[in-house]
Order: structure tokens, then C-alpha cells, then sequence
């Protein structure tokens, strides 16, 4: 049965200022910083044997310091980039117009081809995300990788594995290196294929790690 960790990069600049980073990037805050540590700290248990991160900033920054812990090196791979969201990348959350609003709740209230204009649709990053993770099959017998990507990209891929459409991501808290699994598994019982065994576990993070506003 192959494992595949899940991670969040820690909080970065402009997730602390509530701007729209989608595929534009911010640097780690020092509070970030300290999260991809503690996140490190509990992957060094786990037996890790290849670190892939998207090829964002804050994601490569989050997975070395991960990689570090457990002693293995980083892979890029772009397909575990954050959705595009297009021209509302870089504008603060609480300042869109009624009719930003109205292209973002389009895109997360539940229609897999809306996108923000000049964006993704939740559709593309669906399929980009299962191409990312089906790569992890052809890995060598008994690795286990440790993806380090984003949140809607990585809530997009854990709920379209349970059979939710991928705006169901808004429905799962997924913070700042928190931890989730999923395991690739013929089982006679349980789904054959991909089952999610756990999702945005934060029981590695202290208090001042996980004091971060509301997502
Ligand atoms: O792009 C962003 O602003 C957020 C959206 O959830 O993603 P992340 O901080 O995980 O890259």
C-alpha cells in the first residue's frame, strides 16, 4: 500500500494580510517558518523518503525545511501549484467589488467550469492535482512521498477522492502545515483505489503556530 503525505506550506506574508495569492507568491512569515518546523519535526517519524513540492515559492521554502528533517532532497513538480485565480491574484479578500465577489463565489459555490476571469476552473485544477498524485505510483517499491502544495489545491484532491465535487474544498479546514493522508490501496472491504486516512491534522503545531485568522 503506498502512503502519500499531504502538506500545506506555512503561512506566508500575504496569507497574515488576507491577500489572494493563487499563483503569485509571498515570501514565509517568521511564524510560517516556525510551522514548516514543527511540520518537519513530525514527518522525521514517519518514515518520508521523498519530498515534492510545487514550484511556488512558498511551497519550495516549506519543503526544505521539511526535506532537512527528514533527510531526503526536494522534487518540483508545477502541477501541485495553487488554483490561477486569475486578476484577483494579489488584491486583499475584504476589498472586492460586488462583481469580484460574484466571480469568486461562482468559482467556490459550485460550478467546476467557473473561473475567475483570466483563471482556473476547479475542473483543471482537479485533473492537474490526480496527474501530480498518480505520478507518486511509479515511484519505487516502499517509498513514501510527502507532497508540499496548497489549500485549495490539496482540499480540491482530497475531496474529489471521497466523491465530493472539488468546491467541496471550501468545506475542509485545511491550515497552514497541517498534515493529511492518502493511501493507494486494493482492499476488498474499503474502495479500491485512493482513501483518505486522515485530513489537516494539526496536532503538531503549538498554540503561537496555530493562532492564524480565519480562512
Ligand atoms: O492562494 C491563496 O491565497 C490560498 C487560497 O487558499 O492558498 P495558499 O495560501 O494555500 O497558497
Amino acid at each position: 500500500m503506498l502512503q502519500v503525505y499531504l502538506v500545506r506550506h506555512g503561512e506566508t506574508q500575504w496569507n497574515a494580510e488576507r491577500r489572494i495569492q493563487g499563483q503569485s507568491d509571498s515570501p514565509l512569515t517568521a511564524k510560517g517558518e516556525q510551522q514548516a518546523w514543527q511540520v518537519g519535526e513530525r514527518a522525521k517519524t514517519l518514515g518520508i523518503t521523498h519530498v515534492i513540492a510545487s514550484d511556488l515559492g512558498r511551497t519550495r521554502r516549506t519543503a526544505e525545511i521539511i526535506a532537512q528533517a527528514c533527510g531526503c532532497d526536494v522534487t518540483v513538480d508545477a502541477r501541485l501549484r495553487e488554483l490561477d485565480m486569475g486578476v484577483l491574484e494579489k488584491r486583499h479578500i475584504d476589498s472586492l467589488t460586488e462583481a469580484e465577489e460574484a466571480w469568486r463565489q461562482t468559482l467556490v459555490n459550485g460550478t467546476e467550469e467557473g473561473r475567475i476571469p483570466d483563471g482556473e476552473s476547479m475542473l483543471e485544477l482537479s485533473e492537474r492535482m490526480h496527474a501530480a498524485l498518480a505520478a507518486c505510483l511509479a515511484l519505487p517499491q516502499g517509498s513514501r512521498p510527502l507532497l508540499v502544495s496548497h489549500g485549495m489545491a490539496l482540499g480540491c484532491l482530497v475531496s474529489t477522492i471521497l466523491g465530493l465535487p472539488a468546491w467541496a474544498e471550501r468545506r475542509l479546514r485545511l491550515r497552514n502545515c497541517s498534515l493529511s493522508r492518502i493511501d493507494y490501496q486494493q482492499s476488498p472491504w474499503l474502495a479500491s483505489g485512493w482513501i483518505v486516512e486522515m485530513a489537516g491534522d494539526i496536532s503538531h503545531l503549538d498554540a503561537p503556530a496555530l493562532d492564524e485568522l480565519q480562512r
